[in-house]
């Protein structure tokens, strides 16, 4: 799927795009696409995102994890409904592989009970559960906030690379399943060949990550794996964007869902991706200009970008998979298997010749 054999990811100032020029908007537009055509993983400098935000992220998430494994079980994300909450190591295994070493905390979108996606019953969408922690709501949710509004940016950035109207995505998003995840890899010297995740593709649109340190690997298209470290230019940090599943669809496999990974953790690590999603039940389809004849259409199953976020995890959760097993929950209908995006997709086609 990948088509350029990158050695390393592009960096886009994208600064252009709070411009009130369009000529500005557009010229980003087109850098975006053609990092999203050819790699699928790329920087960006110039977002707006500031020090104290990010500074004020990290601080609530260290002093999370740093409390006790039994008290965060308190938040465990099987509780309740919405599927948020802290997802201790060994929850999440990819593609029947290795569990992850990794513990997480997931914040979605905040909907309030009588939100018209919760009371229609929406998995995914819900309030959150804001850990008792002095500090932790306001910096959380007002990292959250900032980071989402810059998510809603570079989708008008891409809508302009797709050609479309810069604003033709806008109203898809409302409340989305979007979640930031806070993620903490511990040190473990004694773990040799234990992925910190092992590889997949995100399921949404795409992704805006920071992390504080390297392991973050990019699969090229020659299936060697490429750094991206984390990068700083002139005191700004850098935020890692890649494309999603569902941007793989929209573009009929223009747009490329990059395969990574982060490998076995040296340094103790923290990550902080949002992965930014329309509404649960937004159909997910090429766009015509993409399709033309609507033969790739018809080679995507027709499911909402929801519904393919929420099989996915009913594949990938431990306390999903037993409910699954014990026939509480069910598949979606036209849920796909795992890892059938980005280089996946590529390799099972070689594989069937
Ligand atoms: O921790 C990272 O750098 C990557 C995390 C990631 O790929 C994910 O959570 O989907
Ligand atoms: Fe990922």
């Amino acid at each position: 799927m990948s088509k350029a054999n990158f050695e390393a990811l592009p960096i886009i100032d994208i600064s252009g795009l709070f411009s009130d020029r369009v000529e500005d908007r557009m010229a980003v537009a087109a850098d975006l696409g053609k990092a999203a055509r050819e790699v699928g993983f790329f920087y960006i400098r110039g977002h707006g995102i500031t020090a104290g935000r990010i500074a004020g992220l990290r601080a609530a998430a260290a002093d999370l994890f740093a409390r006790d494994f039994d008290w965060k079980m308190g938040y465990h994300i099987g509780l309740g409904r919405g599927h948020k909450g802290f997802v201790p190591e060994g929850e999440e295994i990819y593609g029947g592989g290795k569990p992850d070493h990794k513990e997480a905390f997931d914040i979605g979108f905040e909907a309030s009970e009588d939100h018209p996606f919760v009371v229609a019953g929406q998995p995914l969408i819900g309030g959150n559960k804001w850990p008792a922690i002095d500090g932790f709501h306001d910096a959380v949710s007002s990292y959250y906030a900032d980071v989402f509004a810059l998510g809603r940016k570079l989708f008008q950035g891409f809508a302009l690379a797709l050609g479309q109207d810069e604003h033709a995505f806008d109203a898809l998003v409302t409340c989305p399943p979007s979640k930031l995840r806070l993620i903490h890899y511990p040190v473990d010297p004694t773990a040799e060949d234990t992925p910190g995740i092992g590889a997949h593709t995100d399921y949404e649109c795409f992704t805006l990550l920071l992390a504080d340190q390297s392991g973050l690997e990019v699969l090229n298209g020659e299936g060697r794996w490429i750094d991206a470290p984390p990068v700083t230019i002139d005191g700004e940090e850098l935020y890692v964007i890649n494309i999603g599943d569902m941007l793989e669809i929209m573009t009929a496999g223009a747009f490329v869902a990059t395969t990574h990974r982060v490998r076995k953790v040296r340094n103790e690590r923290y990550s902080f991706p949002l992965f930014f999603a329309c509404d649960y039940e937004t159909k997910i389809r090429p766009l015509p200009e993409f399709d033309p004849s609507g033969a790739k259409t018809a080679e995507y199953p027709d499911i909402s970008i929801g519904d393919h976020m929420w099989s996915m995890a009913l594949q990938t959760y431990r306390y999903l998979r037993e409910k699954v097993a014990r026939g509480e929950l069910t598949l979606p209908e036209n849920a796909r298997s795992t890892n059938t995006f980005g280089q996946f997709k590529t390799l099972a086609e070689a594989d069937r010749g």
